[in-house]
């Protein structure tokens, strides 16, 4: 792809619904009495594959134009799986479902594509176990396939390792069956949706610092729910916008909920020009974002605690600090290490391919901005965030940048190319 833009990116892009927030509304949806509603529902592969492991559990989910709409099952009503639970490339399914399954009467098997296949499951296996979960990594090689037998679950505390929401949720979900309180203490605070869509559902979660609390449930109750748009989707057209000059665009609907808003936090550290109109605070929050093209940008340490609230935006705003002026150094992000791929290595490897000054360290990366960088093949790894960031990167380079695989965004934004074109073209 090579871009002709004359006069920066403009016009408006209605953000695509919230992918965790689109699992969520289906799982909950599934276990609650009665009917759920879900509109802004994101039709990305992903949450597809929640989608058909809840259809094979029994579940009947009707799609219609404008909704999705689940027909809940109730918390026991489940049936065991018509085949293989089939998660694809979906770590979050994966994850929040097998908390799900470790209280349920029949075995269940869980596959996922070769990505999936080696991302780390112990994560969840050990706190499950520890509940009296029998969950089982089918090659004992602590991923998946993974092969999960409902059991009569207790209460527990967990002290994570790690700061990750599908850790945290898959015990929440869990402790919804247990036989007394369940509660996460994480290192740093993940992303909340799971507690507040809980809450509302009918369930009792309670969250003080980094410790999430959930009381077993005996209902839950179907819901209609507006899924705002992905932050992590808005973050490719917010970074095109600061770093293509003449840009000004308009994201409508992005979730600004406080637990995944670390790229605007990054933006302003940054000196990027963004500001908010439509704010509603009410569930979980969102904004319409304007962003305008900010010649300037500075580079910025990103570390600690803000790490878990961009950690699916690092690839993005690692190009963006090869367009600010200094260094920008990002520490605390191993998990990157076991997402869809190693995202550290593709990001050093794919933006020294074009010719940014970067280096990969143990837990993150230090970039020297400035330097002008040019076309390259870039391998996805059939990373889907990889995809988007470098299809960016391409708004902004001299010469030619072809991606691999690049339909791979359809795991979370099938529209991702005709959202951009339409922002170059308007
Ligand atoms: O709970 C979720 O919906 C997600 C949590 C994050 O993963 P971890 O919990 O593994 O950090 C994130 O990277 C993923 O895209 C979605
Ligand atoms: C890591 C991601 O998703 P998941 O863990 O659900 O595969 C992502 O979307 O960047």
């Amino acid at each position: 792809m090579e871009y002709n833009i004359k006069n920066g990116l403009h016009g408006e892009v209605n953000i695509p619904g919230d992918k965790s927030i689109s699992h969520r509304g289906v799982m909950f949806g599934a276990l609650a009495n009665g009917t759920t509603e879900i509109y802004n529902f994101l039709r990305g592969a992903d949450c597809l594959s929640t989608i058909s492991c809840f259809a094979k559990l029994g579940v009947d989910i009707e799609a219609t134009r404008d909704r999705i709409v689940v027909h809940g099952n109730g918390m026991r009503g489940l049936k065991a799986p018509s085949a293989i639970l089939d998660c694809g490339n979906s770590g979050t399914t994966t994850r929040l479902i097998s908390g799900i399954l470790a209280a349920q009467p029949f075995t269940s098997t869980m596959v996922g594509d070769s990505s999936l296949k080696s991302r780390p499951m112990k994560r969840i296996i050990t706190p499950l176990s520890m509940m009296g979960a029998n969950i089982v990594s089918v090659l004992g090689n602590g991923c998946m396939p993974l092969r999960i037998t409902g059991s009569q679950l207790h209460g527990i505390h967990y002290q994570s390792p790690v700061a990750s929401a599908q850790v945290k949720s898959s015990i929440l979900l869990a402790g919804l069956y247990a036989d007394g309180v369940t509660s996460v203490t994480e290192p740093a605070l993940s992303r909340n949706h799971t507690e507040l869509m809980l809450n509302t559902f009918g369930a009792n979660v309670t969250t003080s610092g980094t410790t999430a609390t959930i009381e077993p449930a005996e209902e839950l109750y179907g819901q209609k729910i507006n899924v705002p748009g992905d932050i992590s989707s808005a973050a490719y057209f917010i970074a095109a916008a600061l770093i293509v000059p003449g840009s000004e665009v308009v994201l409508r609907n992005v979730g600004i909920n406080h637990t995944r808003d670390g790229i605007l936090t990054v933006c302003k550290n940054m000196g990027a020009d963004i500001s908010y109109e439509n704010l509603t605070m009410k569930g979980e929050p969102s904004a319409d974002l304007i962003v305008r093209y900010t010649p300037g940008l500075k580079g910025t340490v990103i570390e600690g605690d803000i790490i878990p609230k961009l950690i699916d935006e690092i690839p993005m705003i690692a190009i963006m600090a090869c367009y600010a002026d200094g260094t920008t150094i990002i520490r605390d992000a191993a998990e990157l290490k076991v997402k869809e791929s190693n995202r550290l290595r593709v990001m050093v490897d794919n933006l020294t391919a074009m010719g940014a000054d970067i280096e990969e360290t143990d837990d993150g990366m230090i970039i020297h901005g400035g330097k002008p960088l040019h076309g390259a093949v870039i391998n996805s790894h059939n990373d889907h965030r990889v995809a988007m960031s470098f299809s960016i990167a391409a708004l902004n380079c001299e010469g030619e940048v072809t991606i691999t695989q690049k339909d791979c965004v359809n795991i979370s934004y099938p529209r991702f190319y005709i959202d951009l074109k339409k922002l170059i073209h308007e």
